[in-house]
């Protein structure tokens, strides 16, 4: 049975100021059972017209899979993210101070309007439906929290990622220069340090110099998540804003303090800020880290080159991260032009015989008299367990632990060319994935950073919760966090980029082989994450 809101909001687009009284229990749906909630507008709404209350209806079913009522416009979806108002419809909203800092003194629109949304997919064509839409994220006009009555925490967790520090600095920064805020804790040591740790008192003094610098100044870990210990001890901080920067696991954990806070029906937003190097996290456009790991690999790649270039036949090897998605390498091969062969844990790949790596490396080296394979760590994880018949190990996040590929693909060459081949090669192997995490982010990660930090106090002031910050099509949006940790980003192989690549390096396909085959059609299935971790 569906239920309908009459309005989404309560106030027309052509107003310039929002009722001042609380807002009623309509201003926001309430979707507390949803993972994240989808709306459909029906047919009065309009992404050109004003979403007001007269225009508006919005429609959702218990499951919050809304089942299409009006056929012109069925196919209008927001995928909304939740606000305090749903569980705490009588507390009152204040104007937003924003308009009366130096900064925003003059901008022309200082606030979003609050019908703007954010398309998912840009690319479409004139009969495409209108798909899936994202609030689009900035200051609003009325904000949830008064300056003063704010204490927020950043809590960083997983592992290292270029632009951390930055985060830290402009979440700190912002939330003084912006609103006012004083009271900004830091969490150390990831969640862990909820419950185990003293908090570091964090200023705009403080954290000033801190992005020049890599690593996380609040410190990481990885497990520890308890839930139930994390929300107690908000609560007897007195925290009412909780600004996590993570990755898939830590915005997973994220979700989970956000139900808990709801449940328990407290004053709490809680943001999340996707932090990964492998850019394994979906729906954003990008991870913050990622162009700068990108770049630090060219160092890697050009070392590499430089090396094999100066011997004879030198066939060089370097490893880049990427646990399950070949991002780093895929970018880093195509930003360079002295990759011969990238290999990545979407795209299977074997040694022997017609078509396989042995035989390019062979030609490579004919041609060449050199060749430099880009590897990321995650790929060919399965020849590598049964080649040191491994056990899968975890780590205290539960994360598969990887065997060296990189070692284990340079023995295999090496053993190759000496005893079948009676060739002499010059083998070179280079593992700079920790150097490479470890840097200070560049300048332009730098920016994203700055805006990521912005979007998260503009959401959590407004009273948003339960969100995931990122660009979406280059607009920065508010995303519920089960929409980012339902599947995993990975390199598609049946997309151009990849095609790109094959084109750029010319190397094998490695799809002319029938096993190779087979689990190509299974890694095209949507459970490929599961599939993956399972095969390995
Ligand atoms: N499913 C989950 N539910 C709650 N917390 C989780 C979950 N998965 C991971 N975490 C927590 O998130 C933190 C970071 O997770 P991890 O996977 O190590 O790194 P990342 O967030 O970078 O992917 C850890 O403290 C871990 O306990
Ligand atoms: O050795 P650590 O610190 O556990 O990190 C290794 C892993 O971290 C990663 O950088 C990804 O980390 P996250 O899951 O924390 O984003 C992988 O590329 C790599 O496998
Ligand atoms: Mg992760």
């Amino acid at each position: 049975m569906d239920t309908v809101f009459t309005s989404f909001y309560p106030y027309s687009h052509s107003r310039n100021s929002l009722p001042s009284t609380s807002p009623s229990t309509n201003d926001f749906p309430s979707h507390t059972s949803l993972s994240f909630a989808k709306f459909v507008f029906t047919k009065q709404s309009s992404l050109r017209g004003p979403f007001n209350s007269h225009s508006i209806k919005v429609r959702a079913s218990e499951d919050g899979l809304i089942p299409p009522t009006d056929p012109q416009n069925e196919d209008f979806i927001l995928e909304d993210v939740p606000h305090l108002t749903s569980f705490l419809p009588d507390l009152p909203m204040y104007t937003n101070p924003l308009k009366k800092t130096q900064a925003y003194a003059i901008v022309k629109q200082t606030f979003v309007s609050p019908e703007d949304v954010v398309a998912h997919k840009v690319v479409v064509q004139k009969e495409s439906a209108r798909g899936v839409h994202f609030r689009r994220a900035g200051p609003r006009e009325k904000v949830f929290f008064k300056s003063e009555e704010v204490r927020a925490c950043i809590v960083t967790c997983g592992g290292l990622c270029p632009g951390i520090n930055t985060v830290i600095r402009e979440i700190v920064c912002g939330l003084n220069n912006m609103y006012g805020v004083e009271e900004i804790l830091g969490i150390q040591g990831g969640y862990r340090g909820f419950y185990s740790k003293n908090t570091v008192q964090l200023t705009p003094k403080s954290v000033n110099d801190i992005h020049k610098r890599g690593g996380t100044f609040l410190q990481t870990s990885r497990g520890g998540h308890d839930t139930n210990k994390i929300v107690d001890n908000i609560q007897d901080r007195g925290i009412n804003q909780v600004y996590i920067i993570g990755g898939d696991g830590t915005q997973k954990g994220a979700a989970a303090i956000y139900k808990e806070v709801e449940r328990r029906g407290i004053k709490v937003a809680v943001a999340g800020i996707p932090k990964t190097i492998d850019n394994d996290i979906v729906v954003i456009d990008k991870s913050f880290g990622f162009d700068t790991a990108v770049e630090e690999a060219q160092r890697a790649i050009n070392a590499a080159h430089v090396e094999v270039e100066s011997v004879e036949n030198g066939v060089g090897i370097v490893k880049l991260m990427g646990r399950y998605s070949g991002f780093i390498a895929m970018h880093a091969t195509l930003a360079s032009r002295d990759v011969d062969c990238c290999l990545i844990p979407e795209s299977p790949f074997y040694l022997e015989g017609q078509g396989g790596l042995f035989e390019f490396v062979e030609q490579r080296l004919k041609e060449n008299g050199h060749m430099v394979i880009v590897l990321a760590e995650g790929a060919g994880q399965e020849y590598v367990a049964q080649s040191f018949h491994a056990s899968a190990e975890i780590d205290a996040s539960g994360n598969r632990l990887l065997l060296d590929v990189g070692l284990w693909l340079t023995q295999k060459i090496k053993d190759h060319f000496t005893n079948v081949r009676k060739m002499a090669i010059n083998m070179k192997y280079i593992d700079p994935t920790y150097m490479i995490r470890a840097i200070p982010s560049n300048a332009s990660d730098n920016i994203y950073c700055t805006l990521l930090a912005h979007s998260a106090i503009h959401g959590a002031m407004a009273g948003y919760t339960g969100f995931t910050v990122g660009p979406v099509n280059s607009r920065h949006a508010y995303i519920p966090i089960s929409r980012v940790t339902e599947t995993t980003n990975i390199v598609k192989l049946t997309d151009r980029m990849w095609a790109r690549l094959l084109a750029s390096t010319n190397q094998p396909s490695f799809l002319g082989c029938e096993a190779v085959q087979e689990r190509f059609a299974n890694k095209m299935d949507d459970d490929f994450h599961n599939l993956k971790i399972t095969s390995i």
